[in-house]
C-alpha cells in the first residue's frame, strides 16, 4: 500500500501539537520533534490523517546527504536513544555525530508521540485507544521513510536495531536503494511461534484485567495490574535463568532498599492467615471480612482485617486482638527478591506505558515475516538479492530470539558478518552489553563506511553538550547490576 502525502507536504510541530493533548506519556521524552503526515495508508488499508511521528536527530547531514545513521528502538524503547543507547552515542563512540546524521524515529503504536491508542484521532475528535488500527513493521518503514526524506536524507548510510527495532532494519534493507547498510541485533526474520505465544500471553494478562473495558478504560484508571503482570512476564523472556540466580538466587528483599510493597492485612483465624498467604500481591485483592470466633463475615462492626506495612505472616506474635497468633510456628519464606525485583519493574513500567499501546506493538511484532507477499517462504530465496554489507549481531544466552536465529538472518544475506556478543543476561544484552555491541560497530564502519568517518561535521559540536548532560532515565537504569 503506498503512501500518498508528498514529502513536501510534511511539516515539524512540537510536542504541544493537539495530537498529543490527551498523551500523557509524550512529556515522558525530551527534546523530540514530530513529524506530521497529512496522510498515511496503512497495510491493512487504514488511511490515518495528521499522522505524528516523533523523532529526535543528533549530528548534521553532510552536504551529499549520506551520512545517515538510523537508530530503530524497540518494543518499549522511544525516539529518545541517548536513552537507552546512551552510551554508544558521542563522539569517538559507534554512533558518532562528528559523522553521522543520526535519526531515530518512533514507531506506531508506541505511547511516546507517534501516532497510536493515546494519540488523538482528528476524525472522531477522540484518542484512538483500541481502535487504533492495526500497523506493521513495513508500514513503520514507509512512514519514516516519508519523515526521513523530508529531512533530507537521500541515503541511509547504516539502519542499526534490536529486537523490534532490528525487524524494522532487516525490513529497509529491501530498500535497496537507500539503504547501503545494516546491523541487525537479536532479531528474526518472522516472529517465531514461540514469541507469538509469549506476546498471546502477555495480552491475555491484560484482557483479563478487569478494568480492561474491551480498551475502553477510563485513562485516569487504567488496567495496571494486567499490563503488570504482562511486563513481568515479558522482562523473564528479556533475561536468563542464569542471571536471575546470579542476581537473586534464594535472596530475601532488602527491606531498607526494597520496602515491603504492600499493605497486608493483620490475620485473626487460620483462615485468614491462608487467605493472606495466598493472596499477598494480589493487586485486585479485595477486603476481607474477619471471621474470628463470635463475629460473621458480614458484621462490619467486628472489624475487618487490621492491615500492617509488614506481611504478617513472618510474625508468630499475638494478633491484635490480643488472641493467639493462629500461626504458631515460623513459616517458610514465601517473599523472595526476585519477586520484589519484578513487581518493583512492573510498577515503573506501568508508569511509563500504556496497556493498548501494548497490544498494538505486541500484535505489530506478530505480523513480522520477510518473506510476507515476497513471492517465496524462503527467506534465502527473497533475500538472496540483498547484496548490502550486514552485521547481524546475536547472543547466545538470548531466549526469545534465539543464537540460532541470528545465524539464520547472516546465512540468508549474501554478504553478511555474524558476531556474539557475550552475555549471561539473555535478551536484554544488547541494551546491556554497551562495550562489545559499541566494538563491533565501530569496526564494521571503520570496514564499510570509511568515506563517512573521513569527513568532519565541526556543526554536530553544538549538540554535544547536552547530549553529554546528566539526566535521569526514562527507560534503562543501567546501574551495575551485580551490586544486586
Ligand atoms: C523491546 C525493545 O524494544 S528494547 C529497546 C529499547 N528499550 C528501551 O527503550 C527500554 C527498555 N529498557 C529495558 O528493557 C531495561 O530498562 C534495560 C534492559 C535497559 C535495563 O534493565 P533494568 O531492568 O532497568 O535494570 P535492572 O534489571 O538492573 O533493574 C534496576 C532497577 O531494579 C531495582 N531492583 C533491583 N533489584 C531489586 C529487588 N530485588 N527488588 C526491587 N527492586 C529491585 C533497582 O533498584 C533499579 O531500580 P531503579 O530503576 O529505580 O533504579
Ligand atoms: N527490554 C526491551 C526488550 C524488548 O526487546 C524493551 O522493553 O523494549
Amino acid at each position: 500500500m503506498e503512501p500518498r502525502s508528498s514529502v513536501e507536504s510534511i511539516y515539524f510541530v512540537d510536542t504541544a501539537h493537539p495530537s498529543q493533548q490527551e498523551n500523557k506519556f509524550i512529556g515522558l521524552i525530551a527534546d523530540q520533534r514530530i513529524a506530521i503526515v497529512p496522510e498515511f495508508t496503512l497495510e491493512c488499508g487504514e488511511i490515518l490523517y495528521d499522522v505524528p511521528v516523533a523523532f529526535k536527530t543528533w549530528g548534521a547531514l553532510n552536504k551529499e546527504r549520506n551520512n545517515c545513521l538510523l537508530l530503530c528502538h524497540a518494543l518499549s524503547g522511544s525516539a529518545d536513544a541517548a536513552d537507552w543507547w546512551g552510551p554508544l552515542l558521542g563522539p569517538g563512540r559507534a554512533f558518532d555525530p562528528t559523522h553521522f546524521f543520526i535519526v531515530c524515529l518512533n514507531s506506531l503504536g508506541s505511547p511516546y508521540g507517534s501516532a497510536s491508542p493515546v494519540t488523538w484521532n482528528s476524525e472522531t475528535k477522540a484518542i484512538y485507544g483500541p481502535e487504533f488500527p492495526l500497523s506493521t513493521i513495513r508500514d513503520d518503514v514507509a512512514l519514516h521513510k516519508l519523515v526521513l526524506q523530508r529531512l533530507g536524507v537521500e541515503q541511509i548510510a547504516m539502519a542499526v536495531g534490536g529486537s523490534m527495532g532490528g525487524m524494522l532494519v532487516l525490513e529497509w534493507a529491501f530498500d535497496t536503494n537507500y539503504v547501503r547498510s545494516i546491523v541487525p541485533i537479536s532479531t528474526s526474520l518472522r516472529h517465531s511461534a514461540w514469541c507469538i505465544s509469549w506476546s498471546e500471553a502477555q495480552r491475555q494478562s491484560i484482557y483479563s484485567d478487569p478494568k480492561f473495558n474491551d480498551g475502553f478504560y477510563d485513562m485516569d484508571d487504567q488496567p495496571l495490574s494486567g499490563l503488570g503482570a504482562a511486563r513481568m512476564s515479558a522482562l523473564l523472556t528479556y533475561r536468563s535463568k542464569c542471571s536471575f540466580e546470579r542476581r537473586f538466587a534464594r535472596k530475601l528483599p532488602d527491606a531498607n532498599r526494597h520496602p515491603y510493597p504492600d499493605r497486608v492485612p493483620t490475620p485473626m483465624t487460620p483462615g485468614d492467615a491462608h487467605w493472606v498467604v495466598h493472596n499477598e500481591g494480589n493487586h485486585n485483592r479485595r477486603e476481607r471480612p474477619c471471621r474470628s470466633p463470635g463475629s460473621s463475615p458480614e458484621s462490619p462492626g467486628s472489624g475487618f482485617f487490621k492491615v500492617s506495612s509488614t506481611p504478617s505472616l513472618s510474625q508468630s506474635t499475638d494478633t491484635a486482638s490480643g488472641t493467639r497468633s493462629p500461626l504458631l510456628r515460623r513459616p517458610a519464606n514465601t517473599y523472595f527478591s526476585a519477586q520484589s525485583y519484578l513487581r518493583y519493574q512492573a510498577k515503573k513500567f506501568v508508569g511509563r506505558f500504556d496497556a493498548n499501546c501494548y497490544i498494538s506493538i505486541t500484535k505489530k511484532l506478530d505480523t513480522h515475516d520477510v518473506t510476507r507477499d515476497r513471492g517465496s517462504e524462503d527467506p534465502m530465496e527473497v533475500m538472496k538479492h540483498l547484496t548490502l554489507p550486514v552485521l547481524v549481531l546475536g547472543i547466545e544466552s538470548d531466549g526469545l530470539f534465539t543464537y540460532d536465529e541470528q545465524v539464520e538472518i547472516a546465512s540468508c544475506f549474501p554478504n553478511a558478518s555474524l558476531e556474539t556478543i557475550v552475555s549471561a543476561e539473555g535478551h536484554d544484552g544488547f541494551l546491556l552489553e554497551f562495550t562489545q555491541v559499541n566494538s563491533y560497530i565501530q569496526k564494521f564502519e571503520a570496514e564499510h563506511l570509511a568515506d563517512i568517518l573521513s569527513q568532519e561535521n565541526t556543526s554536530a559540536e553544538l549538540e554535544l553538550e547536552s547530549l553529554n548532560a546528566q539526566r535521569e532515565s526514562v527507560f534503562g537504569e543501567m546501574e551495575d547490576i551485580t551490586s544486586w
